[in-house]
């Protein structure tokens, strides 16, 4: 068994670095990108900080307070730190069927990325990528950058603009770049920090301009890598998501904003993950970033590669009994989807006709789920689902993206007689979902949960249908902490470093805490 990459993995690469968020931007010219324009945008009022005062404090108190309060003035920037977060997803139908031009349904779940933004001041003309989970941290000198090639005129890109293939020469002109890096890794490690690397460049250069203020980015996962679940594509998200507000094309979230200038906004920032998405996978379909970005379920389809696809947000979709096991079995994404085409290739009208099937599979599943009268607890409607979630496993067996292991997880559940169960996500490992009876007797959750541990498998805690992406501006939390009588936390780099492994970083930063929705990260709501 190959071992993942874990997220989580925090080592001391992150704090090595000299950009720490003491000295935070006092660059009042945030960005000189003159082209983001238009949306009437002002990416300081997503979110006030409170600073209430802590009125009922003994003098000594009062002056700490006042203190602090000062200290926190004279660093405080044009841009403050903040933070963007974007969920992983559970593929319900149509995983390789929809790269095809066939539907799918998917979910957004609870396990989620975060991305604290700090910009740095106005001499340090670097970016930086502080990846700890995947042990990755480099700095560039902004001016050392190919902007010339990527402003071109021929080559230039907006932020508005709808991307639906990246463009060779630009690919070329980052390759310099990437060649020298990470050289004393292993190959494996080194190809993961070229690829991640190409895509933040090729996104950079392309939105941002040399006039782009020096910043850090820094990356927290509590989603599982290469496990199926989306986490590429939260990553894609969250910088996309990042750029677009720091280049202020994004006047929200905030809670009166119509729900059409949401739906652009959501729009936009999923245009440009896709972008990135592309250069980690080669040919994506595009369900991931999509639904990372939008939250709850989507039906998806793209027919054209030169158009958007069809999205049809689920609003209502039913809170699923659902069993998410890792296999904890590494796969490449983009090595499954070559499979497939190859397959496709190979015998264009069988796997046409399975295609075809798995479409037939999403679109009754989709029937099922809009339904008025659809029950969570009701057997027979779980059946349904049930069923067609198994065909649809079948489908993928038969296009050779299973793997034993995944095998194994299905007999272990059906033995117990317990639920439905399917590959979630591109296969060839990473995780399965099985929908559970209802009812089932907690004796057989139990011995099969034994069971999957010691035989390595993970299984996750995870709810369906939450929020997408996320922001948190500026990055101050009420955390139940002292500092939350002065209007919260303020979340510095080296305190997202330090939180220990996933719940380290859902207790500091997460937008559920552990205890419901947090205040300070808001959304953007899309109504059906
Ligand atoms: N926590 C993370 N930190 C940094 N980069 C990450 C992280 N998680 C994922 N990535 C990026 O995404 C890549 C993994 O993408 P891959 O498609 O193999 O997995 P996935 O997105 O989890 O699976 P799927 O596409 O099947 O849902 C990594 O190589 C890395 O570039
Ligand atoms: C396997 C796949 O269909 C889903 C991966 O989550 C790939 C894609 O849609 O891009």
């Amino acid at each position: 068994m190959t071992e993942r990459l874990g997220p989580n993995r925090v080592n001391d690469l992150g704090k090595a670095n000299g950009h720490t968020n003491s000295n935070a931007n006092t660059n009042g010219t945030a960005n000189g990108n003159g082209t983001a324009s238009g949306t009437g945008s002002s990416g300081g009022t997503v979110n006030g900080n409170g600073n209430g005062a802590a009125s009922n404090a003994n003098g000594n108190d009062i002056k700490l307070a006042q203190r602090k309060k000062m200290d926190r003035k004279k660093s405080s920037p044009m841009m403050p730190t903040f933070m963007v977060s974007a969920p992983g997803k559970v593929i319900v139908t149509g995983e390789h069927a929809v790269v095809h031009g066939k539907a799918a349904i998917a979910a957004a779940i609870s396990l989620r990325s975060y991305l604290l933004v700090t910009t740095l001041s106005k001499s340090k003309r670097t970016v930086t990528l502080t990846f700890p989970d995947i042990e990755f941290n480099h700095v560039w000198n902004i001016d050392e950058l190919p902007w010339e090639k990527f402003s071109h005129p021929s080559k230039k890109k907006y932020y508005y603009d709808l991307v639906t293939a990246l463009d060779p020469d630009l690919v070329a002109a980052i390759q310099p770049l990437l060649a020298d890096l990470s050289r004393d890794k292993p190959s494996e490690l080194r190809k993961v920090h070229q690829n991640t690397a190409g895509s933040f460049l090729y996104m950079f250069l392309s939105l941002g301009s040399q006039s782009f203020p020096g910043c850090q980015y820094t990356l927290r996962s509590t989603i599982p890598i290469g496990a199926g679940l989306g986490s590429s594509a939260t990553i894609a998200v969250c910088m996309s998501a990042a750029l677009l507000l720091q280049l202020r094309t994004l006047s929200g979230p905030h809670p009166d904003q119509p729900s059409e200038e949401a739906r652009l906004q959501i729009e936009r920032i999923n245009r440009w993950a896709f972008v990135y998405e592309m250069f980690i996978h080669g040919n994506p379909s595009g369900v991931d970033n999509t639904v990372s970005t939008q939250g709850k379920a989507v039906m998806f389809q793209r027919t054209d590669y030169n158009k958007p696809p069809l999205v049809r947000p689920l609003m209502d979709f039913p809170t699923l009994p659902l069993l998410l096991v890792d296999t904890r079995t590494a796969k490449s994404t983009s090595a499954q989807l070559g499979k497939v085409s190859s397959l496709n290739e190979a015998h264009p009208k069988l796997v046409g006709c399975i295609l075809d099937a798995v479409d037939k599979v999403t679109r009754s599943a989709s029937e099922l789920l809009d339904a008025d009268d659809f029950d969570t607890e009701n057997e027979e409607c779980l059946r349904r689902v049930g069923e067609l979630m198994t065909i649809n496993h079948g489908l993928l067996v038969s296009l050779g993206v299973s793997h034993p292991r995944l095998e194994r997880v299905r007999e272990l559940v059906d033995h117990e007689g317990i639920g439905w169960t399917k590959l979630t996500g591109a296969g060839g490992g990473g995780c399965s979902i099985t929908l559970l009876r209802p009812g089932v007797p907690r004796e057989k959750l139990e011995r099969l949960e034994a069971r999957l541990g010691e035989e390595g498998y993970q299984k996750f805690e995870t709810t369906v249908g939450g929020d997408g992406v996320g922001v948190l501006w500026p990055a101050v939390l009420k955390n139940g902490m002292d500092e939350d009588e002065e209007g919260g936390m303020e979340i510095d780099l080296e305190k997202f470093l330090k939180a220990e492994g996933n719940e380290g970083v859902e207790r500091l930063v997460g937008v559920h805490g552990g205890v419901g929705e947090r205040e300070g990260w808001k959304f953007w709501r899309v109504a059906s």
